[in-house]
């Protein structure tokens, strides 16, 4: 459903080159929950905006639902839906009306486009606020309403970059509850998260980016087996201190 394929990019900077996706392969399949985790700068942004099809990759490609990015854009990007916590909301269209707008420019047709809204509103409850301008709703309340939005095309593969960020234990909730949804409706979703602690009860399967490498990959059982290590966190932990070490060493060559 989501097929990454030897993704690479640099970008040259004046003080040299950062390799920032560094031949990074992964393959999700329908209903099935991917967490790309990985800390400051391991790649994970770089990775989400090749797959959007914003940002032209060096080597390899992504293809969404059979459509390469590169190839076919338009078509790719009618294929993703991608929730952002930083995604902001039009404040003086009222969420109906934001939300047929965005149907609109996925093309979606209106009278499809308004039973959308009142299925997804019913699961993400938010009925109550689709004739409130968007600008007066809360944190809470516009992460379901961006939530519904990310999904008023029915795509069939999600991106969700840090969906927990700045929300509080209900508004968490939803997103575990909206997460469930999306495997149930067979969707191929990625999750970006620093949240290692719920990426690790979310998540069916991980790839643990590190300076734009995958490190590991694979299901909870895989990488508990592969590292020797519980828990996501130590997994990270080590990769970090494994890193401070080789710097170290790299130094202490040079001087
Ligand atoms: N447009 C750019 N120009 C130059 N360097 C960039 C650019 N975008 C990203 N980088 C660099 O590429 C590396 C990976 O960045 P990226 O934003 O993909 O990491 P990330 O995993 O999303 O980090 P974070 O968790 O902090 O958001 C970093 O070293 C970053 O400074």
């Amino acid at each position: 459903m989501l097929k990454v394929s030897s993704l690479s990019k640099t970008f040259a900077l004046e003080q040299g080159e950062i390799r920032a996706v560094d031949d990074l392969s992964f393959q999700i399949d329908p209903g099935e929950v991917f967490g790309l985790l990985g800390p400051n700068g391991a790649g994970k942004t770089t990775t989400m905006r090749m797959v959007l099809g914003l940002l032209e990759p060096d080597t390899g490609y992504a293809e969404v639902d059979g459509v390469r990015t590169a190839d076919d854009p338009i078509e790719a990007k009618s294929r993703l839906g991608f929730v952002s916590a930083s995604d902001g909301v039009y404040p003086w269209l009222s969420v109906r009306e934001m939300l047929i707008y965005f149907a609109d420019l996925y093309a979606v047709d209106l009278t499809l486009a308004q039973q959308r809204i009142e299925e997804l509103s019913a699961m993400m409850q938010i009925q109550p606020l689709l004739d409130r301008r968007a600008g007066t709703l809360s944190t809470g309340q516009r992460q379901r309403v961006t939530l519904v939005r990310g999904l008023i095309h029915d795509p069939p593969v999600m991106l969700l970059d840090e969906p927990t960020r700045g929300l509080d234990v209900v508004g968490v909730q939803t997103i575990f509850d909206y997460i469930d949804h999306l495997r149930q409706l067979g969707k191929a979703v990625v999750v970006c998260t620093h949240r290692l602690d719920e990426a690790e009860r979310l998540c069916d399967r991980f790839g643990l980016l590190h300076q734009g490498r995958q490190k590991h990959s694979g299901t909870m059982e895989e990488l508990r087996s592969e590292t020797g290590r519980q828990h996501l966190v130590d997994i990270f932990v080590d990769l970090l201190r494994d890193e401070r070490s080789s710097d170290l060493l790299q130094k202490q060559e040079s001087i």
